[in-house]
C-alpha cells in the first residue's frame, strides 16, 4: 500500500455559490428591498466582526458569467459553524430571492510534503497562519475544484512517496513564481464534498489566474493528474458595491 501523505488541516470552508431572482427582488417595493438590504448588512458586519476577532474569515465576490452571481465564502474553526452561518443566512429576507448554484464544502489543508521534519505546525506560526488564513479584501477570486486521478498507470494515490513528493515539489517551483501575483488557498475535501479539493486562487489582476492554471496544466502533477471541475471568476465585493448593486439601476 502507498503512504499517505501527512495533512495539516485548519479551518472549514464554505463556498457559497448565489444567484439573484431579479424578477421576484424587482417585485418587492422599494421598501421592503431597503429593509432587506439593511439586514443583509447586519449580517455582513457580523462576519466582519467575527474576522476582526480572528474566529475565521470572510470575503464576498461578484461573479461573471452566467453561473452564479455572487459568491459568499466562510471560513470557520468548525463544520456546525458553517451551518449556522447558512441556516442564518437563508431566514433573510435576501436569500428568499436567491437560489444556490453551486456550493462547496471543504477545510484548508496543508500537506507535510514541505513543512521541514523540526517544524511543529501546531505552534509554529507562519504554519498557523496558512492553516487559518485572512482572504484578501481587494482584486478578484478564482474557484474551482479538483481530483488527482485514478486511472490505470496514472493513479496518483498508487504512486510512491517520493514521487508524489519531486512533483509537488516541480508544482511549488510554479506557483511560487506567481508569488505576489497570485495567492492560493488549497482545501482538502475528500469524505466531505464532491471532489477532492478545492483550489481558491486571489488575485489583482485574473489574466494572471489564465497564466497560472495554463502554466500548470504543462506540469505533471497537473498534466497527468489534474482532473478539473467548473471554474468560477469574479471580482471583490464591499458591502457599498453590494448595496449599489441590489438598489441602484431599478426601474419601479
Ligand atoms: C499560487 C501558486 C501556488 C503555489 C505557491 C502552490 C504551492 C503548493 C505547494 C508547495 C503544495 C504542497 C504542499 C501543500 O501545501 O500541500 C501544494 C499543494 C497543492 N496544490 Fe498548489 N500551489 C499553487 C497553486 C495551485 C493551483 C493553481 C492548483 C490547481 C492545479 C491546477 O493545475 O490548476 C493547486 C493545486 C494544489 C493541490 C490540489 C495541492 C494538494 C496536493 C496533494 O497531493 O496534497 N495549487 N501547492
Amino acid at each position: 500500500m502507498a503512504q499517505a501523505v501527512e495533512t495539516y488541516e485548519g479551518w472549514y470552508a464554505f463556498h457559497d455559490f448565489r444567484s439573484i431572482d431579479w424578477n421576484q427582488w424587482r417585485s418587492l417595493s422599494a421598501g421592503e428591498r431597503e429593509e432587506a438590504v439593511r439586514e443583509l448588512n447586519e449580517i455582513l458586519k457580523q462576519y466582519e466582526s467575527v474576522e476582526e476577532n480572528k474566529q475565521g474569515s470572510f470575503a464576498l465576490f461578484a461573479i461573471s458569467g452566467s453561473k452564479a452571481d455572487l459568491l459568499f465564502v466562510h471560513f470557520r474553526p468548525t463544520l456546525e459553524e458553517l451551518t449556522d452561518v447558512k441556516n442564518q443566512f437563508n431566514k433573510t429576507r435576501f436569500a428568499g430571492v436567491t437560489t444556490t448554484p453551486y456550493s462547496y464544502i471543504s477545510i484548508v489543508e496543508l500537506g507535510a510534503y514541505t513543512i521541514p521534519p523540526h517544524v511543529d505546525p501546531e505552534t509554529d506560526p507562519s504554519v498557523q497562519r496558512r492553516l487559518k488564513p485572512m482572504m484578501p479584501k481587494s482584486g478578484y477570486v478564482c474557484f474551482y475544484p479538483m481530483n488527482k486521478k485514478r486511472d490505470g498507470e496514472d493513479n496518483w494515490y498508487m504512486l510512491s512517496m517520493e514521487d508524489r513528493r519531486e512533483m509537488m515539489k516541480s508544482h511549488g517551483m510554479i506557483g511560487r513564481s506567481y508569488a505576489g501575483k497570485v495567492r492560493q488557498i488549497i482545501t482538502g475535501s475528500v469524505g466531505l464534498d464532491d471532489w477532492e479539493w478545492g483550489v481558491t486562487l486571489f488575485g489583482e489582476d485574473p489574466l494572471q489566474f489564465k497564466k497560472l492554471v495554463y502554466e500548470m496544466r504543462f506540469d505533471e502533477a497537473s498534466a497527468r493528474f489534474g482532473e478539473f471541475g467548473p471554474f468560477y471568476v469574479g471580482n471583490y465585493l464591499t458591502q457599498e458595491d453590494l448595496n449599489a448593486l441590489l438598489l441602484e439601476g431599478l426601474n419601479g
